[in-house]
C-alpha cells in the first residue's frame, strides 16, 4: 500500500493520514451504525472526512520496567528493585473499522501495552522497530501521541461543568485553528454520535453532586479524546464499573464509531459478555506479558478444541480461556520454541513488516500565543467552577467586600503626608496577606482541578506543562479577591 503520512495545518495535534489506495477503504466506508444502535451518527465537518484506512502493527514488542530513576535506586544501589519483564515479544495487527480487544488476567500487561502504543513512554524506552502504521515505522512516542486518542480507565472530568462545556473546552484546546462556530458544530456532531444530546446541559457530577450516569460519563470521556478525530483510539477498560447494559452500549457505540469513520480501536476488557463479543473482531489474550492467543474468537475456540478441551455451555471462549490460561500459556511457549527451531512451524499469524526508516511525520509550527490562550482558557474554566460552587463563591464575595470596606474605614483619616504614605503601605501589606489567606479557601477546588490538569497534560491535551497550568489557575481566586477587595478598600478609605 502506497500510503503516506501527511499532517494538515488544522491543528497541532491532528495528524491526518492519507492513503492512496481506496480499494479497502471502500469496502468499509459503507458500514453504518448497527441496526440495533441507539445512537445517531451525523456527518462530521469536512476536515474529519479525509481519513481512510489505518493498520497498526505491533511486532515483537517487549518491555522491561526501568528502575534506574526510582528514588530507591538513587538512594541506595543495593536496594535497587529488580526490573520486571512486563511484555514479552507481543505481536498483533489492529485494522481500520475494527475493534481489537486485549484480554487477560490481572497483571498480564494489558494497561502497559496500551500505555506504550499510546506513546506514554520515555523516548529511551521506545523501540522504533516494534510499532508501525500502514507499514511505516513509528520512530518516537511523540508520533504515537499525535496519532492515538487514549481514554484512561479512570474518568477525568470536572463535576461542575456541563457535558457540552466539557466537550467545548476539549475542542478549544485541541482544535485551535478552527473558528468558534466550527468547534461548536464539531461538538454538536460529536454529541449526536455519542448519544449525549439529551444530557448536553446536565452537569457531569460526581459522588456528591448528582450528575449524568456512569455510561454517559464514559461516553463524555471518549468524546474528549476523539474531539480531534484521531485515526486510532485506545481505551483502557472502557466498560469497567458499568452495568451490563451500559457496558454493552459503550461497546456498541465504539463499534459504530469504528465502522462509520474507519477508526482503528484497541481496548482492554475484563470478561466480555456474549453480547459484547459480537462487536469485537479480534482478541489478543495476554498472560504474564506473553500473547497466548491472537486472532478471532473462532480461532480461539479451535485452539481450545485442538487442545482436547470442551468449552462449557455457560461460558464463552474468552471466559474459558481465562480459566485454562496456564495450559494455553504452556502451549504457546512450546510453539514459540518450535518456531525458533523451524520458522515454518509458526501457526500464529505473523506478518513480515517492511520497515522504512525515512518516514517523516512533519511537525507543525506552534504559535507561542497559544500558550497565553491556553492559560486564558484554563482560567475561564477554573473561574466557572469557583462561580458554581455557590457557598464558596458567596462567602468569598462577602469576605472580600466586608474586608475591603472594613480595612478601608480603618484608614478613613489617613493623610497625604509621610505618615499617610507609611499607613497606606501598611494597609497594602495587610490587605495582601488577607487576600492570600482568602485564596487558600479555594484549595479544594484547586486540588481537584490540578488532578484533572495533570491527567489532561499527560494526554497531550494542551501545550503548556501541567506545572505551568496548575500554577496559573491559582491566580484566578487571587485576582478575583483583588478585583473585589481593592476597589472597596479604596472607596472605604475615601474621606
Ligand atoms: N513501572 C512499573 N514498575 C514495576 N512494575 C510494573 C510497572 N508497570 C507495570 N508493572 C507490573 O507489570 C505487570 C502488568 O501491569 P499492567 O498494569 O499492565 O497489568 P494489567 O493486565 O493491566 O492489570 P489489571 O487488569 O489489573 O489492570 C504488573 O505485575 C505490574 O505490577
Amino acid at each position: 500500500m502506497a500510503a503516506f503520512l501527511h499532517e494538515e495545518n488544522l491543528d497541532d495535534d491532528t495528524v491526518i493520514l492519507y492513503s492512496t489506495s481506496n480499494s479497502n477503504s471502500n469496502s468499509n466506508s459503507d458500514s453504518t451504525t448497527p441496526s440495533s444502535s441507539s445512537f445517531y451518527l451525523s456527518s462530521p465537518p469536512a476536515p474529519f472526512q479525509s481519513q481512510k484506512n489505518y493498520k497498526l502493527t505491533v511486532t515483537n514488542l517487549s518491555y522491561t520496567t526501568d528502575q534506574s530513576s526510582t528514588l530507591a535506586s538513587l538512594c541506595c544501589q543495593e536496594k535497587k528493585p529488580k526490573p520486571t519483564n512486563v511484555l514479552k515479544s507481543v505481536s498483533f495487527v489492529a485494522r481500520s473499522s475494527e475493534i481489537l480487544a486485549v484480554v487477560g488476567p490481572s497483571g498480564a500487561g494489558k494497561s502497559t501495552l496500551l500505555r506504550i502504543i499510546s506513546g506514554r513512554i520515555r523516548n529511551k524506552e521506545f523501540d522504533p522497530k516494534t510499532i508501525s502504521l500502514n507499514d511505516r515505522p513509528i520512530t518516537s512516542p511523540t508520533q504515537l501521541r499525535r496519532i492515538c486518542g487514549y481514554v484512561a480507565q479512570e474518568d477525568n472530568l470536572l463535576p461542575l461543568l456541563t457535558v457540552k462545556e466539557t466537550l467545548m473546552f476539549s475542542a478549544k484546546f485541541r482544535l485551535r485553528r478552527m473558528s468558534l462556530k466550527e468547534k461548536e458544530e464539531r461538538v454538536e456532531s460529536l454529541m449526536h454520535e455519542l448519544g449525549l444530546v439529551h444530557v448536553a446541559n446536565s452537569f457531569v457530577g460526581d459522588e456528591e453532586t448528582r450528575g449524568i450516569s456512569g455510561g454517559e460519563r464514559k461516553r463524555v470521556s471518549i468524546g474528549i479524546d476523539v474531539i480531534h478525530d484521531p485515526p486510532i483510539l485506545l481505551l483502557d477498560e472502557p466498560t469497567s464499573g458499568l452495568d451490563s447494559t451500559s457496558a454493552f452500549q459503550v461497546i456498541e457505540l465504539l463499534s459504530s464509531m469504528a465502522r462509520a469513520k474507519q477508526r482503528t480501536i484497541v481496548l482492554t476488557i475484563h470478561q466480555p459478555s456474549y453480547r459484547i463479543l459480537q462487536y469485537i473482531s479480534s482478541f489478543l489474550l495476554l498472560s504474564h506479558g506473553l500473547n497466548v492467543h491472537n486472532g478471532s474468537l473462532e480461532s480461539l475456540e479451535d485452539t481450545i478444541t485442538d487442545m482436547g478441551l470442551k468449552i462449557p455451555v455457560q461460558l464463552n471462549a474468552i471466559e474459558f480461556a481465562m480459566e485454562i490460561i496456564k495450559p494455553l500459556e504452556d502451549s504457546k511457549k512450546y510453539m514459540l520454541a518450535k518456531e525458533k527451531e523451524s520458522p515454518s512451524y509458526a501457526i500464529w499469524s505473523r506478518k513480515e513488516v517492511k520497515f522504512q526508516q525515512d518516514i517523516n511525520i512533519q511537525q507543525t509550527d506552534y504559535w507561542y500565543g497559544w500558550r497565553f490562550l491556553e492559560v486564558m482558557l484554563l482560567s475561564i474554566r477554573f473561574w466557572k467552577i469557583i462561580y458554581r460552587t455557590k457557598q464558596l463563591f458567596l462567602a468569598r464575595t462577602v469576605q472580600a467586600l466586608v474586608g475591603g470596606f472594613g480595612l478601608g474605614s480603618v484608614f478613613l483619616k489617613v493623610k497625604m503626608d509621610e505618615d499617610g504614605v507609611a499607613g497606606r503601605l501598611g494597609l497594602f501589606a495587610f490587605s495582601l496577606s488577607f487576600l492570600l489567606s482568602s485564596t487558600v479557601e479555594a484549595l479544594p477546588i484547586y486540588l481537584q482541578e490540578r488532578r484533572v490538569l495533570m491527567k489532561e497534560a499527560s494526554r497531550g491535551a494542551y501545550k503548556i506543562s501541567s506545572y505551568m497550568a496548575a500554577n496559573t489557575i491559582i491566580f484566578v481566586p487571587f485576582l478575583f479577591a483583588v478585583a473585589l477587595t481593592f476597589p472597596s478598600l479604596f472607596i472605604g478609605s475615601l474621606d
